[in-house]
């Protein structure tokens, strides 16, 4: 476990002092953000954890946050530690520290910015190299709310995460779209891995997620 770090969204030279602490507690699911510089990853959390969406200028993380939430996952509580990593390359080496603790790896792109879909297969290899074997991991094209400004079709996700064997959802941290059903798919995952879902002998999450994810084209944004 790597020592404290700095956390939080930095706010340019009138930065508040960042707390000093780190993620803690092994009782629940730890579950990692990861993904380029302004995916959405933060908005991304926020929207889950509190249903709301920041707009205004785009503060990147600096270091790693994390926020708890509790998911309720077929009649059985479970408690989720989500930690936000900053997608930027100079907080990359604290980052790596944490990866090996998650469980679940949420790995964004945003689906206006070219760049971050194709650094997709170097996240994966970072993860390959640092987490643990058998982490969850879900590949997600966030922002898919701007449609007009889209870049990667869904098609081109739908592939890229067959190739790698992981579930994808296309999302949105400002309309919600999927977001809730990223985080409880994962825990259904890990809850089925702990031989806790005797009612769903051959739960697989990709078939899951097929089943449940809205398509943004049958949606309409605000
Ligand atoms: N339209 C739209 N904008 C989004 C969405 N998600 C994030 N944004 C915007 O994208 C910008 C970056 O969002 P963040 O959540 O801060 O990005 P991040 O991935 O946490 O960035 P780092 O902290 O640098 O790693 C902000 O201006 C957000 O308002 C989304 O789903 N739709």
């Amino acid at each position: 476990r790597a020592g404290p770090v700095l956390l939080g969204k930095a706010v340019g030279p009138l930065a508040p002092t960042p707390r000093l602490c780190a993620p803690s507690g092994n009782s629940q699911l730890l579950v990692m953000l990861l993904g380029d510089s302004g995916v959405g990853k933060t908005c991304f959390l926020i929207q889950f954890k509190d249903g709301a969406f920041l707009s205004g200028a785009f503060i990147a993380t600096v270091g790693i946050d994390f926020r708890n939430k509790v998911v309720t996952v077929d009649g059985m509580r479970v408690k989720l530690q989500i930690w936000d990593t900053a997608g930027q390359e100079r907080f990359r080496s604290v980052t790596h520290a944490y990866y090996r603790d998650a469980q679940a790896l949420l790995l964004l792109y945003d689906i206006t910015n070219k760049a971050s879909f194709d650094n997709i297969r170097a996240w994966l290899t970072e993860i390959h190299e640092y987490a643990q074997r058998d982490v969850v991991i879900m590949l997600l094209g966030n922002k898919a709310d701007m449609s007009s400004e889209r870049v990667i079709r869904s098609e081109d996700g739908e592939t890229l995460a067959r190739e790698y064997g992981v579930p994808f959802l296309e999302t949105s941290a400002k309309t919600g779209m999927n977001v809730e059903l990223a985080f409880l798919a994962i825990a259904k995952e890990l809850k089925y891995r702990a031989g806790q879902s005797a009612d769903e002998p051959s739960f697989q999450i990709r078939d899951y997620v097929e089943s449940q994810k809205k398509r943004s084209s049958c949606c309409s944004f605000v």
